[in-house]
């Protein structure tokens, strides 16, 4: 892309607070009081038509402006939009993985501790992949239950459903879980979310209101989830 290509400043100056641009930074102010992207972790991505609106690296997540957001064309892959010395966020493939195989419109990265600590207490399997698993919680129900074979989410799961996220190994770089995410999207055809040990979780949906109450829910039940773990209480 062209350098004069750098300046597209109208992608990202809208004065609706549902632009993705203000969006992103609207949703890290708060993602940031809930501790989900602090210090500088985690994230939040949004696809509208073909232009993904995408966070730079290593910033503070709850300060960013929206003349701080990157633009990718979806299908080229190339950016109609860089904001000068900032680098895009080195989990722009994860989130594409969710855009491109998922068809989301919008993809959390949190650093939540409740999903790092639920990490901590699934064993990893030898030669499969390591899955949380829990029924029988209320907030179940506000995480899909799939895809049906048109494509359309099919519905919430229910109270006597099981919800299972799967959970792959974290590696040193962000940009590296990618392969390990796309697996785990292929193994579950039906999940939402995919937890990183020891380091968060990747949370889409198809659009920011469900990416944002999926993510919410699934923080609420990880919370209970290490407190019955403390009780000894199981979760299936
Ligand atoms: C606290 S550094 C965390 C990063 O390495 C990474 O895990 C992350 O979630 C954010 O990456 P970033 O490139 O800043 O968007
Ligand atoms: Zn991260």
């Amino acid at each position: 892309m062209a350098s004069s290509d750098q300046s597209n400043d109208h992608l990202v100056h809208s004065p609706d607070s549902q632009h993705p641009a203000n969006l992103i930074c609207e949703l890290c102010r708060k993602f940031y009081t809930l501790g989900w992207v602090t210090g500088t972790g985690g994230g939040t991505s949004i696809r509208h038509n073909d232009h993904l609106f995408i966070a730079p690296s290593g910033v503070q997540k709850e300060l960013m402006q929206p003349t701080d957001m990157f633009v990718m064309d979806f299908h080229s892959r190339e950016y109609l939009r860089r904001p000068p010395n900032l680098k895009p966020s080195a989990c722009t493939p994860l989130f594409y993985a969710a855009f491109s195989r998922r068809g989301a419109g919008c993809c959390i990265h949190t650093h939540s501790q409740w999903a790092v600590l639920v990490t901590l207490l699934v064993e990893r399997e030898f030669g499969s992949s390591a899955c949380f698993e829990i029924e029988r919680i209320e907030q179940i129900k506000g995480i899909p239950k799939g895809r049906g074979d048109d494509g359309k989410v099919g519905g919430m799961l229910g109270y006597f459903e099981r919800l299972r996220v799967p959970i792959i190994e974290n590696t040193a770089r962000e940009e590296d879980l990618t392969e390990s995410l796309e697996a785990a999207m292929e193994k579950y055809p039906d999940t939402f979310a995919v937890l990183v040990r020891r380091h968060g979780i990747y949370v889409w949906g198809d659009n920011v209101q469900r990416a944002k109450t999926q993510c919410e829910s699934l923080d609420y039940i990880f919370q209970l989830a290490v407190e019955m773990k403390k009780l000894g209480l199981p979760w299936t």
